[in-house]
């Protein structure tokens, strides 16, 4: 018991390839890339296609807000409170831009972990980033100007574009992680409307032994309709055991997955609330939606976007560690019960599915920021 959870290291090659491949496609008689877009935490993408000539835009999948941090991390350097490593020089709460709250270092995404690997990789996450933003004037974000106001008026360059949402995409395979397990979706139809919780942490959170069966219990405690996805890697094997007898007790309300086709489940009218890691996917899902968030953040973003969600939107609760650094049984059950009673958290995240859906709707301010960015690009 008490094993330590596995932080998973990201590693972001630099793009050997694009190269030769730009070459081979744009020296054949079909169609040439003229256009690139990319993730700016993969370094270098933009900086190969403009030594072609080829115009890029980059496209961030996390907030606004959390970008707005990236791109600040030159300015703590120079105003002396952190080294280029991101370590803290001055012992006192850096004052951060538009709205976010002042922070000490150790909140900072660099400053999350002791382990030097996970450190140094974020720290080149956020120099890619940076260097992205040099070259490219196109910034596309997965948020809307509702969400996140103050950070939109800060950036008017950065086109927001969202929300995204997975149910929304084009073609087959989805390009999902795993099978996804649609009976989940047959079986929420028989479930009463707004009574099910649905409990998911995204593509790569791991939880320990002892995290794992407080979690597990405060599920049991909670005493009502459950759907939890248990991904393949969530926990280790004597975690997936102890499932069997779990199951077993709330066969008559619960329901386990190994993925579940998450869009579709936070859009089900029996859905009352979601347990979540708070990704920035996960986060537009819910909110889209109109979904109140029980926001258990586990690293990087997850600690900002939860901020956002219960302090700024309060439209979501949070968990806490206790002193022994486990989310207890007794404190999830608690919480899920606030969640569920808080009038005021569910009509605000009811308006805020109207406004997201009106977004993307026809004059809405995504759908003419895609309008925009392709009017631009066709002129470019
Ligand atoms: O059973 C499931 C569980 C999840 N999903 C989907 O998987 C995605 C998960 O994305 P996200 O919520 O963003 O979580 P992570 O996979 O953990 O995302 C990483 O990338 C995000 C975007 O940059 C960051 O915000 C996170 O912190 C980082 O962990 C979402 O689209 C979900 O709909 C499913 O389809 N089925």
């Amino acid at each position: 018991m008490g094993k330590q959870p596995y932080i998973p290291v990201v590693s972001f090659p630099e793009p050997v390839h694009l190269e030769e491949l730009i070459m081979k496609v744009n020296s054949s008689n079909d169609e040439k890339i003229d256009f690139v877009v990319a993730d700016p935490s993969v370094g270098g993408v933009l900086e190969v296609a403009e030594k072609f000539g080829i115009n890029g835009a980059t496209f961030w999948a996390a907030s606004l807000s959390f970008l707005s941090l990236m791109l600040h991390f030159p300015k703590l350097v120079e105003a002396g409170n952190i080294n280029e490593n991101g370590d803290p020089l001055k012992d006192e709460k850096m004052k951060l831009p538009v709205s976010l709250p002042a922070m000490s270092t150790i909140d900072l995404l660099w400053g999350f972990s002791d382990d030097p690997i996970t450190k140094k990789a974020m720290l080149a996450f956020t120099a890619n980033v940076n260097k992205a933003a040099k070259v490219t004037k196109w910034m596309l974000c997965n948020s809307f100007y509702e969400l996140e106001p103050a950070f939109h008026d800060h950036y008017p360059n950065i086109l927001s574009v969202g929300p995204l949402l997975a149910s929304e995409r084009l073609g087959h395979p989805k390009g999902q992680l795993y099978p996804e397990d649609s009976t989940c979706l047959s079986w929420l139809d028989h479930q009463p409307v707004q009574l099910v919780i649905y409990a998911a942490f995204g593509s790569s959170t791991t939880f320990n032994q002892s995290q794992f069966i407080e979690l597990l219990h405060g599920l049991e405690l909670v005493d009502r309709s459950l759907l939890w996805v248990v991904r393949p890697g969530l926990t280790d094997e004597f975690c997936i055991s102890s499932l069997e007898g779990f199951k077993n007790r709330i066969a008559q309300h619960g329901k386990i997955v190994h993925w579940a086709p998450q869009s579709k489940v936070l859009a089900h009218p029996s859905i009352a609330c979601f347990i979540t890691h708070c990704g920035w996917n996960s986060t537009m899902e819910g909110l889209s939606q109109g979904v109140p968030l029980l926001c258990w953040p586990y690293v990087y973003d997850q600690f900002h976007n939860a901020n956002h969600v219960c302090d700024i939107l309060k439209v979501g609760l949070r968990v806490n560690k206790d002193e022994n650094g486990l989310v207890t049984r007794s404190l999830i059950k608690m919480k899920v019960q606030e969640l569920l009673a808080d009038e005021g958290i569910r009509s605000r995240v009811i308006k805020l599915k109207d406004v997201a859906q009106k977004t993307i709707s026809e004059g809405g301010s995504s759908s003419k920021n895609v309008e925009d960015f392709i009017n631009k690009i066709k002129s470019s």
